[in-house]
C-alpha cells in the first residue's frame, strides 16, 4: 500500500492547477498576485516579463503566472497558454477609455485553441475609486454574455483591500472536484429546477493526461435511458483527471420559460487517484449555479 500510495501520489496528488493572470497595465494584477500569496499590498512596478507563483487555496495548488500588460508585451501573452486551466482577466474599472482594448485582446485570446477549454473569471477591479465602473456595466460592455465556448464569472473587487479576490478564487476552486479514490465513477446529473433527472442534457467528457495533454473521450447525451455516465480505471493508466462539461444553457433554454442561463457550460472536473474503489457523484444543476455531492 505504501508503494502504491506513494506512485499514485507523485502521479496525481501533486497536481497544480495553471492560471494566467492577463489584462492592460496598470489593471492591478501583480497587486492581486501578492495578495493572494501573502495577504498584504505589496508595491509594484511596471512587471516586464511575468512573476510567477505557487498559491495554495481549500488544499488546491494553483500556478499563478501575472505576466505583464503593457502594449508592447501583450503579443508574448500567448506564450503562456499551454495546459492553463483558468484565466484570470484583471480589468481597471476606473479605465473607461480603454475598456475596449481589454475587449478586444479578451476576445483574441479566447480564440485560441489552447484556451478552449480554459474558464474565465474577471475581476473588475479598484471598486475603491469613486468613479468606478459597476461589474455590471463592465460584463456588458465587454459583452461577456457572447462567449460561448468557455465557463466565465466576472467579480467586483479591490486589490488593496483584498474584497472579492477569495470569492473569484471561490469561483474557481469550485469547479475543481476532488473524488478520492474511486476505480469506478458514476455521475448522474440532476436537474435542480424541475427537479427530474436531466433528461437531454449534452456533454463532453476530457481526460488530462498529465499536465500537458486533454484528451476527449466523447460527446454524448444524457437520457432517461442512460442517466449515468460511467468510468472505470482498470489499472493505474487509466486513472487521472476527468473533467465534464456540460452544457447548460441549449439545456434550459430548451424550456419554454424565460429562463436566464448565464453560463454556456459548466466544467467540472475531478480526479480518480486509486483504483479498487467505486464512488458516485451527482451534480444538481440550476440555471446559475450547480453543487456536487458524494
Ligand atoms: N485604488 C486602487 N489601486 C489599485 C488597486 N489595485 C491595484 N492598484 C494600484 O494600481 C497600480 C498598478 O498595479 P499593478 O498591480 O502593478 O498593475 P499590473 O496590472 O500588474 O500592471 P503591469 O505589470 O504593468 O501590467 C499600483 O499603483 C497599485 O497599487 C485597487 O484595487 N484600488
Ligand atoms: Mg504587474
Amino acid at each position: 500500500m505504501g508503494f502504491l500510495f506513494s506512485k499514485l501520489w507523485t502521479l496525481f496528488g501533486d497536481e497544480e492547477h495553471k492560471i494566467i493572470i492577463v489584462g492592460l497595465d496598470n489593471a492591478g494584477k501583480t497587486t492581486i498576485l501578492y495578495q493572494f500569496l501573502m495577504n498584504e499590498v505589496v508595491h509594484t512596478s511596471p512587471t516586464i516579463g511575468s512573476n510567477v507563483e505557487e498559491v495554495v487555496f481549500k488544499n488546491i495548488r494553483f500556478l499563478m503566472m501575472d505576466i505583464g500588460g503593457q502594449e508592447s508585451l501583450r503579443s508574448s501573452w500567448q506564450t503562456y497558454f499551454a495546459h492553463t486551466e483558468y484565466v484570470i482577466l484583471v480589468v481597471d474599472s476606473t479605465d473607461r477609455e480603454r475598456l475596449l482594448i481589454t475587449k478586444q485582446e479578451l476576445f483574441r485570446m479566447l480564440q485560441s485553441e489552447e484556451l478552449r477549454t480554459a474558464s474565465v473569471l474577471i475581476f473588475a477591479n479598484k471598486q475603491d475609486i469613486k468613479d468606478a465602473m459597476t461589474s455590471a456595466e463592465i460584463s456588458k460592455q465587454l459583452c461577456l454574455t457572447s462567449i460561448k465556448d468557455q465557463a466565465w464569472h466576472i467579480q467586483a473587487c479591490c486589490a488593496l483591500t483584498g474584497e472579492g479576490l477569495y470569492q473569484g478564487l471561490d469561483w474557481i476552486a469550485s469547479r475543481i472536484f476532488i473524488v478520492k479514490m474511486p476505480s469506478k465513477m458514476v455521475v448522474r446529473v440532476r436537474d435542480d429546477l424541475h427537479r427530474t433527472n436531466a433528461d437531454g442534457i449534452e456533454y463532453d467528457l476530457w481526460r488530462r493526461e498529465n499536465d500537458s495533454t486533454r484528451v476527449k473521450i466523447k460527446h454524448d447525451t444524457i437520457t432517461n435511458e442512460h442517466p449515468e455516465v460511467v468510468l472505470h480505471a482498470n489499472n493505474e493508466d487509466d486513472l487521472g483527471t476527468f473533467e465534464i462539461v456540460l452544457f447548460v444553457k441549449d439545456y434550459f433554454e430548451r424550456f419554454d420559460e424565460n429562463i436566464n442561463v448565464r453560463d454556456s457550460r459548466f466544467n467540472i472536473s475531478f480526479r480518480m487517484n486509486a483504483i479498487n474503489t467505486e464512488e458516485q457523484l451527482s451534480i444538481f444543476i440550476k440555471p446559475d449555479s450547480y453543487t456536487c455531492t458524494l
